[in-house]
């Protein structure tokens, strides 16, 4: 286990809104057919206090009634013609942020799809799980609903800000002018908020991680009474969690009255000198009328684009921890093995910057022979079988099929000769059909069915529908060795080369295992068979026996020749079989 994941990068701000910018340019018609609607909308908008003011002027200049009608019946026309225009065009935004979403979610997994699986795995639960949830949702809302509120407001204002001109270009003047303190206040909580929002998802991130650390490794946390220490551990998260977020909390305690005062302060500016000069006789009433809407109306944009700038900022936060992906070096796999013959040759392997865990491992494999891997815990074995699959590539020496790096060779290739199997077996959330079939799109249901039967998987027979029921965790759930069972018959039914179980039935209760293994034995006959294994019930019918021990490979021969040397398979066997007799 893991607990100390090596963190995913981010990527920059600029490097975030270039992204962000590359989203929405893949749509760009539709980006502009948008901005046009919302355009035309709040232009709809603004003729409201605009006509009103020539209205009460037309009035007073002693218009005819059916002057006036007419013009009311204009007004109710336009907010009639508004109404709908901003319906349809927030119902286009929102579409618009839908597949920009849809577009980035894609990308994102697709991306995380393609990256070594060491790195992946390294990442850790936690770092991962909130960029492809949290993280996503918060670039998705600005994308489907912040985003478009944001260009609406900001259209909004444009035009308000015209309208006002137009009115009387000496109060537009004033307006535009007055905006300019809110508008920095805007700048500079954008500014301050962006690392206090980047830090609070970090936190978040390794909150979660710490979490999912300590679940996914509870049965090591029990066994070595590490409750106390993660339980610190998670309390510490959540206190730096909370720091984060009182940060946060405190710059928007600033920023949003100070925002507020200094925009009403500027309407009562701008209404204040309107009166003035209409006293004076500068200005119609009908144009203070105006401009007094007019102000009333910013208000709602404005507060708008404030309020959508915290998720603006937040979103572009989350977008930089989802770009960090893209930074990640891509470790192109072009290397064409010429057959299935497995070799480790002089391996030397340690994790990240630790220390070498493997020394010096050279490790033959026979074609379809049944090489049992044993040794203490810690030993290096599963690291073996991580090296075997291409997870992890060596610090020196080689793992190759068929002459080629095993970590060079396509994925889609490899998996098609290697597949490994761990106690960590995962169902998929689809029926048992659908979890078998993806390992062989072409298994008909009898395939199924013996392959099912081959790991003894009798909880088949009582499932309501049988290979179409859908499984899963948010379905019918499947035990620990109800999944194992699931995972091995998907081994038989890829039918690869060489197969690699770690533990692959550790699950499965020691009666049953010894059962499925011998089952499974004969189902891979054939193969080769590399299977790491702490109890030694495979070891005396396996064809050789390597044991690891502090990274080498100690001893490797069957197992009459290891229990004639007498050495540690021997102590370890003798050990075994008297635990078994007591
Ligand atoms: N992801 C990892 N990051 C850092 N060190 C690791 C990681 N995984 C394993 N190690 C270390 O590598 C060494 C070999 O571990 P490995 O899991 O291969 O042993 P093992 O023989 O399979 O043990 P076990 O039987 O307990 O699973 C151990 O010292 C372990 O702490």
């Amino acid at each position: 286990m893991t607990m100390s994941p090596t963190r995913l990068p981010v990527a920059t701000g600029q490097q975030a809104r270039a992204a962000l910018w590359e989203i929405i340019k893949a749509d760009r018609y539709q980006a502009i057919y948008i901005l046009l609607l919302y355009a035309l909308s709040a232009a709809g908008a603004v003729a409201l206090p605009v006509l009103l003011g020539e209205v009460i002027d037309g009035i007073n200049a002693g218009w005819s009634v059916t002057h006036v009608n007419i013009f009311c019946a204009a007004i109710v026309g336009t907010v009639a013609a508004q109404l709908l225009l901003s319906r349809y065009g927030r119902l286009k935004g929102y579409q618009f942020g839908e597949r920009a979403a849809a577009t980035l979610r894609s990308g994102f997994i697709a991306r995380v799809l393609s990256l070594p699986l060491g790195t992946v795995e390294r990442a850790g639960a936690g770092d991962l799980g909130t960029r492809t949830s949290d993280n996503i949702t918060q670039v998705a809302d600005l994308l489907r609903r912040g985003g478009p509120e944001v260009v609406l407001a900001l259209i909004e204002v444009t035009v308000i800000l015209a309208a006002a001109f137009i009115v009387d270009i000496r109060l537009g003047a004033v307006f535009s002018l007055g905006l300019i303190p809110s508008a920095l206040i805007m700048w500079w909580f954008m500014r301050s908020a962006r690392p206090l929002f980047l830090a609070e998802l970090r936190s978040l991130s390794e909150g979660a991680q710490t979490l999912s650390a300590s679940a996914a490794g509870s049965r090591t946390v029990v066994s070595y009474q590490l409750q106390t220490i993660r339980q610190q551990k998670g309390y510490a998260a959540a206190e730096d969690l909370y720091l984060r977020l009182r940060r946060v909390i405190r710059l928007e305690s600033i920023a949003f009255p100070a925002f507020h005062v200094t925009f009403r302060v500027q309407t009562f500016v701008l209404v204040f000198l309107a009166g003035w000069w209409y006293l004076g006789g500068a200005l119609s009433i009908g144009a203070v009328v105006a401009i007094a809407m007019l102000s009333i109306r910013m208000n709602g944009p404005v507060t708008r684009i404030f309020m959508h700038i915290k998720h603006f900022q937040r979103a572009t936060a989350a977008m930089a921890r989802l770009q960090g992906v893209h930074a990640i070096e891509e470790e192109p796999r072009t290397a064409q093995p010429r057959g299935t013959d497995l070799r480790l040759d002089h391996v030397t392997f340690g994790y990240d910057d630790g220390p070498d865990v493997l020394h010096d491992v050279t490790l033959h494999p026979r074609p379809a022979e049944r090489l049992v891997v044993v040794g203490p815990s810690g030993a290096g074995k599963s690291t073996i079988a991580r090296l075997v699959a291409g997870i992890d590539r060596p610090r020196s020496g080689t793992v190759t099929i068929g002459g080629a790096s095993v970590a060079d060779v396509p994925l889609e290739h490899l998996r098609r000769h290697v597949i490994l199997v761990t106690q960590e077996s995962y169902v998929f959330s689809m029926s048992v059909r659908e979890n078998l079939t993806m390992a062989n799109p072409e298994a008909t249901d009898e395939e199924l069915l013996e392959a099912l039967e081959k790991v003894g998987a009798r909880w088949l027979a009582e499932l309501p529908d049988g290979l179409d029921t859908q499984v899963g965790s948010e379905q019918h759930v499947l035990s620990l060795a109800e999944a194992q069972q699931l995972a091995l018959a998907r081994v038989i039914v890829a039918d690869p080369k060489i197969v690699v179980l770690d533990e692959a039935t550790g699950g499965i209760d020691p009666g049953s295992a010894g059962r499925v293994e011998a089952t499974l034995a004969s189902a891979l006959e054939g193969r080769t068979v590399i299977a790491i294994a702490h109890q030694l019930h495979a070891a005396e019918s396996a064809d050789r026996i390597a044991v690891v021990d502090h990274g080498r490979i100690a001893e490797l021969g069957t197992h009459a020749e290891l229990v004639e040397a007498n050495g540690t398979y021997a102590r370890l066997w003798r050990a075994w079989k008297g635990d078994r007799r007591d």
